[in-house]
């Protein structure tokens, strides 16, 4: 369906499955490795015979996949590879005013990944996590997702190559409850990343003051600005290739050019919901890209250049002619990038989201002016204790 106006709101949210996905939680909290068998075969229809899929059988499954996608897999490690090392930061040091100072970067113990496989299976997801996460130096990965029978043969490969400690066959909520609190099978985790549907992304929100999580990775979205030298083929597939993703998808083209939309509008099919939005300018569709904020923003415009330093809300951006499935698969930067506003205030998985910084002092020469400040905060704030605990040392 064609709409010409923007979308008030995201088609579905996590915030709208609380209560649901609430009592999926507490149900797991509870029961243990007993409710992931029930709560699966009720949501999923899907009877558990294991919970933890055994080495030998993930080996036999990464065997039947294709070499021509296994060669696939490999080019395309390479390449998300480069990307995520160009940003793992070194650690750093330096001082001033006599004291030394610097940062280390730790990498987190035990991480579980969400790997979506509700409707389609998504071994391009287990990638985007699973190499910065190798990058990073994470050595526990555990993986869960759904399976439908058995398990998907390029998630098997590449659970392999990413040496991961346990994959289990479980999806929704459930997954994320199993891994936050633990089961008897499921190993509990630091942090928990990964995108998912709106139960899945839901109960990462749930359990989120518990454990880590990454951010709100649902259904994805797309906004593309373009103007009259678009190709509207080319705008309409990237439109409906996001669109693959489910009915809850935000698909939005923003266009100075009435044209071009009209040309899109006779070329879109398929059961999405389709936004198309006239504007007097492409600036004015930056504004309105900013105040949407969304996950994928395509910039399909001889101005994307110039227009990229205007951008201030996205999850990822393509320039130009760029299809976005291309970030989904190939293009290096990560596809898992935030929803529902989110990238208001996140950006796209990197290595950062598998690494704390942890900063050291040593201050044996300070400066004396430092010291009075400290010792006068201190009291300000009146911790005399701390003001006396620096006083006494650089007396
Ligand atoms: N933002 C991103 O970075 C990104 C990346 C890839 C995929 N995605 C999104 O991930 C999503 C994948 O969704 P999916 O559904 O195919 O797979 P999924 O694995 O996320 O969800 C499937 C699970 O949802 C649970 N579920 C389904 N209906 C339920 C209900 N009524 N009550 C309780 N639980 C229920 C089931 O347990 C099922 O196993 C898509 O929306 C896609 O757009 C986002
Ligand atoms: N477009 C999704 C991110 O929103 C990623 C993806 C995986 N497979 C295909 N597409
Ligand atoms: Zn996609």
């Amino acid at each position: 369906m064609i709409r010409r106006e923007l979308p008030k709101r995201r088609v579905q949210s996590f915030s709208d499955v609380l209560d649901r996905v609430r009592e999926i939680i507490n149900r797991v909290r509870v029961g243990g490795d007993q409710a992931l068998r029930e709560l699966t075969l009720q949501i999923d229809g899907v009877k558990l015979d294991r919970l933890v899929l055994e080495d030998s059988y993930i080996k036999e499954r990464s065997e039947v996949l294709d070499p021509k996608v296994k060669e696939a897999i490999d080019n395309v490690w390479l390449q998300l590879t480069s990307f995520h090392d160009l940003i793992k930061p070194p650690n750093l040091g330096g001082g001033s005013e006599g004291v030394e100072y610097g940062i280390i970067w730790k990498p987190i113990r035990k991480l579980g990944i969400y790997v979506p496989g509700g409707k389609k299976a998504y071994p391009s997801s287990l990638m985007m996590a699973g190499i910065p996460a190798k990058i990073a130096g994470v050595k526990e990965i555990f993986v869960s997702t759904p399976t439908r029978g058995d398990l998907d043969p390029a998630i098997a490969y590449i659970a392999q190559k990413l040496q991961v400690k346990n994959v289990y066959p479980i999806g929704g909520a459930q997954a994320i409850a199993a891994m936050a609190y633990g089961t008897e099978s499921v190993k509990a985790v630091d942090k928990i990343v990964g995108p998912g549907n709106v139960y899945v992304q839901g109960a990462k929100f749930l359990v989120s003051s518990d454990v880590g999580i990454d951010a709100i990775e649902g259904p994805t979205e797309l906004v593309i600005i373009a103007d009259e030298n678009a190709n509207p083929k080319n705008v309409a597939l990237d439109l409906m290739a996001q669109g693959e993703h489910g009915s809850s998808s935000m698909l939005v083209l923003i266009s100075n050019s009435a044209e071009l939309l009209n040309e899109v509008s006779n070329l879109l099919q398929g059961d999405n919901e389709f936004y198309l939005v006239k504007v007097s300018s492409l600036e004015e569709g930056i504004q309105i890209a900013n105040e949407l904020a969304p996950e994928h923003l395509s910039l399909y415009t001889s101005r994307a250049r110039e227009l990229l330093a205007r951008v201030e809300n996205a999850g990822a951006i393509t320039l130009g002619n760029t299809p976005p499935a291309l970030i989904d698969y190939s293009a290096g930067p990560d596809h898992i990038l935030p929803t529902n506003g989110w990238a208001r205030f996140k950006g796209g998985l990197t290595v950062f989201d598998f690494l704390k910084g942890i900063s050291y002092v040593r201050a044996e020469r300070i400066s004396e002016s430092l010291v009075k400040s400290a010792e006068i905060i201190a009291r300000y704030e009146g911790f005399n204790v701390h003001a006396n605990s620096v006083g006494v040392r650089y007396e």
